[in-house]
């Protein structure tokens, strides 16, 4: 039986949504060990602890399966920030964040805040300068130009599609442009009913990675961390006026000892 009082109790809840494939895991890994490293298809989800200064904050990886959507509100319940994630390289995967994940966020605290990822950005021809590592330093060159070769980009007056299959593939590999997310950002202000003016700007919550070079990672992670911190601060004042066991967050570590456990 492990023992609970060693635990950290994590503050608050971040979690990473989208579409299979777009990168997720390979994300937590770059910022959580510093290497981008081979993956399998998540399964149900996983979770990290991060000690950002005096708080404990723990990051939730989801599986993108459609299999496995039934779990997606259930892992977002009580978040204090949700990453929608997406492959700059796949259209659709942006288009499955409006129409697929966005409804899981209901569960989410009213307060959540809400941050788009286009990730891959190594794939994209614009971003030849991106194949950096975290560490500024020059990561192997052949792997990205590899990657690039296998984008598709679409062209501003596409021929038209000779069947539906065509027109899917092509949608799978239309390059997602900045301005396109921005767009999805203003729409999810306004499903969750909140008010442009007064929320985090789109500049500010509208980002590009890539987990292969590092680009952005760091950056990333520790805007959501520094964002998250009035989330624990609010939350550490409600317990101290009315200190009741939060089961949630006792259920998320308990049995579970290391950096990070799956289930
Ligand atoms: N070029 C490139 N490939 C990436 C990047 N991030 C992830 N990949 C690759 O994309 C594939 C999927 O990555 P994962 O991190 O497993 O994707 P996921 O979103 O966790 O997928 P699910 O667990 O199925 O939801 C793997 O082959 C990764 O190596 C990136 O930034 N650039
Ligand atoms: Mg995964």
């Amino acid at each position: 039986m492990p023992d609970l009082s060693k635990m950290k109790k994590p503050d608050v809840k971040l979690v990473f949504l989208g579409d299979m494939n777009v990168g997720k895991t390979s994300l937590l890994h770059r910022y959580m060990e510093r290497k981008f490293k081979d993956t399998i298809s998540t399964v149900g989800g996983a979770f990290f602890l991060k000690q950002w200064g005096p708080y404990n904050i723990s990051i939730w990886d989801t599986a993108g399966r459609e299999q496995f959507h039934g779990l997606g509100s259930m892992y977002c319940r009580g978040a204090a920030a949700i990453i929608l994630t997406y492959d700059v390289t796949n259209w659709q995967s942006l288009v499955e964040l409006e129409e697929r994940f966005l409804s899981l966020t209901d569960t989410a605290n009213h307060d959540c805040i809400y941050a788009l990822v286009g990730n891959k950005a190594d794939l994209t021809d614009s971003k030849a300068h991106l194949c950096q590592d975290s560490d500024g330093l020059p990561e192997d060159r052949t792997e990205c130009e590899e990657g690039r070769t296998e984008t598709h980009v679409l062209s501003a007056s596409p021929t038209p599609p000779a069947s539906p299959t065509s027109l899917s593939d092509m949608l799978l590999h239309k390059q997602v442009a900045r301005e396109d997310a921005v767009a999805l950002y203003g729409r999810i202000l306004r499903y969750k009913g909140l008010d442009e003016k007064s929320s985090l700007p789109a500049d500010k919550m509208c980002f590009e990675t890539s987990a292969k070079t590092g680009y952005n990672v760091d950056v990333l992670f520790e805007t959501l961390f520094d964002l998250a911190v009035p989330a624990i601060l609010r939350k550490r004042q409600e317990n101290q006026a009315s200190p009741t066991v939060d089961l949630e967050d006792w259920r998320q570590v308990s049995g579970k000892r290391g950096k990070s456990s799956c289930c």
